[in-house]
C-alpha cells in the first residue's frame, strides 16, 4: 500500500472512529486478550481485576479509568531539548500537580539493554524496538491512576506515533512492515482505550537553539544527532500543531515561543499559569 493510500485510510478510520465510536466493553476485550492465552480462569480473574478498574459509562464507549473525568490532563510537546523538562520542573515546584516526565530511564535500560542508544546507531534495525517500547510505555504513563486535580506530563503517545515515528519511517529509515504494525497498535489502542488530554502546550522553538542545548545537555546517545534530525522533527510537530495538516490533534493547543533565556521562559510560564493549569476555561 503506498503511503499516500495509508495516510487516507488512516484519516476515514479517524473521521469513522469520531462518528460512530466502537462498542468495545471492558468485559468483553479482557477475555479476548486473555483467551489468546488459553486459559479461561486467567482470563474471568483478570477481567474482575479489570472492570475495577475501568468502566465504559463516558459518551466514547471506549475502556475509561473511573471516577478521573475531572482531572486535568495536559501534555506539553515539543522538539528534543526544546525546555520541556525544564517547564515541568518549574511547574513542579511552584504549583500543587502532578509531573509525569517521559520515562527515558526506561528507554536507556530495559533490562541490561538500551534501545535508545540502538536506534541512533543503526535506525533501520532498532527504530521498531524503541518505538515499540517508547508506545508501550507512554500508555502505561497515560493510564496511570492521576494523584493530584492537573497532570502535567511530557510528550503523548499521539506524539511518538505523529512525530517520531512518522519520521522514522519517512526518512526510509524504518521499514514498511515495521510502521504498519506499529501503525495498527497505535489504531487499536486509541480506538479502544480512552487516553484523555485536555491541553497540549507546544514549546515552539527553532531546531538551531535546540541543537545547541542538546549539545550542552551532552546526553551520551544523543551526541550524534546532526541539526537536519531536529528540523526534520520540528517540520513534523508545525504540520501537526500550527499547520493542523497532519494528523488529528487531541486538545486545544497553547503555542509557546521556547527560544528566549531561562528567566524569559520562566515569565512566559507564570504569564500563562492560569490558561494552562486551568485548560477547561481554555
Ligand atoms: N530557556 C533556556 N535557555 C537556555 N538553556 C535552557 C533553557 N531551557 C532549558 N535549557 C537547557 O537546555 C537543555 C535541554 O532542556 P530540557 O528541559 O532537558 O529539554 P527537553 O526536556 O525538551 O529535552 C538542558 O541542559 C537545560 O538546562
Ligand atoms: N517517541 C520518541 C520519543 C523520544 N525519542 C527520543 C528523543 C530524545 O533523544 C529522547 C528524549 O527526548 P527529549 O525528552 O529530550 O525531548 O528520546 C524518540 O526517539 N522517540
Amino acid at each position: 500500500m503506498s503511503f499516500n493510500c495509508f495516510c487516507i485510510r488512516n484519516m476515514r478510520r479517524f473521521a469513522t472512529w469520531i462518528s460512530s465510536p466502537p462498542a468495545v466493553s471492558s468485559s468483553r476485550l479482557m477475555p479476548a486478550i486473555c483467551n489468546r492465552f488459553a486459559d479461561k480462569s486467567a482470563a474471568v480473574r483478570r477481567t474482575r481485576a479489570f472492570s475495577n478498574h475501568f468502566s465504559t459509562e463516558r459518551v466514547s464507549r471506549k475502556l475509561v479509568r473511573n471516577g478521573e473525568e475531572k482531572k486535568l490532563v495536559v501534555c506539553i510537546e515539543g522538539n528534543i531539548a526544546s525546555g520541556k523538562t525544564t517547564c515541568l520542573e518549574y511547574f513542579s515546584k511552584t504549583s500543587n500537580i502532578e509531573v509525569l516526565t517521559e520515562p527515558i530511564c526506561k528507554w536507556r535500560n530495559v533490562r541490561g539493554h538500551n534501545p535508545l542508544a540502538l536506534m541512533y546507531q543503526d535506525p533501520t534495525r532498532w527504530g521498531i524496538t524503541l518505538q515499540t517500547y517508547v508506545q508501550l510505555t507512554m500508555l502505561d504513563r497515560h493510564l496511570s491512576t492521576i494523584s493530584a486535580p492537573v497532570r502535567m506530563m511530557e510528550r503523548s503517545i499521539f506524539s511518538a506515533k505523529y512525530i517520531f515515528v512518522e519520521n522514522l519511517y519517512r526518512s526510509r529509515k524504518m521499514p514498511e512492515v515495521d510502521f504498519v504494525v506499529l501503525s495498527e497498535w497505535f489504531e487499536w489502542i486509541t480506538e479502544n482505550i480512552a487516553i484523555p488530554v485536555d491541553l497540549i502546550v507546544y514549546l515552539q522553538s527553532s531546531p538551531e537553539i535546540c541543537h545547541a542545548r542538546l549539545k550542552e545537555r551532552c546526553r551520551e546517545e544523543e551526541k550524534i544527532i546532526p541539526l537536519e534530525y531536529l528540523e526534520a522533527i520540528h517540520q513534523l510537530y508545525e504540520d501537526w500543531l500550527i499547520k493542523k495538516t497532519s494528523f488529528i490533534i487531541p486538545a486545544p493547543v497553547l503555542v509557546i515561543s521556547a527560544d528566549s533565556d531561562l528567566p524569559t521562559m520562566l515569565h512566559q510560564y507564570e504569564e500563562n499559569r492560569g490558561k494552562i493549569l486551568g485548560a477547561r476555561n481554555f
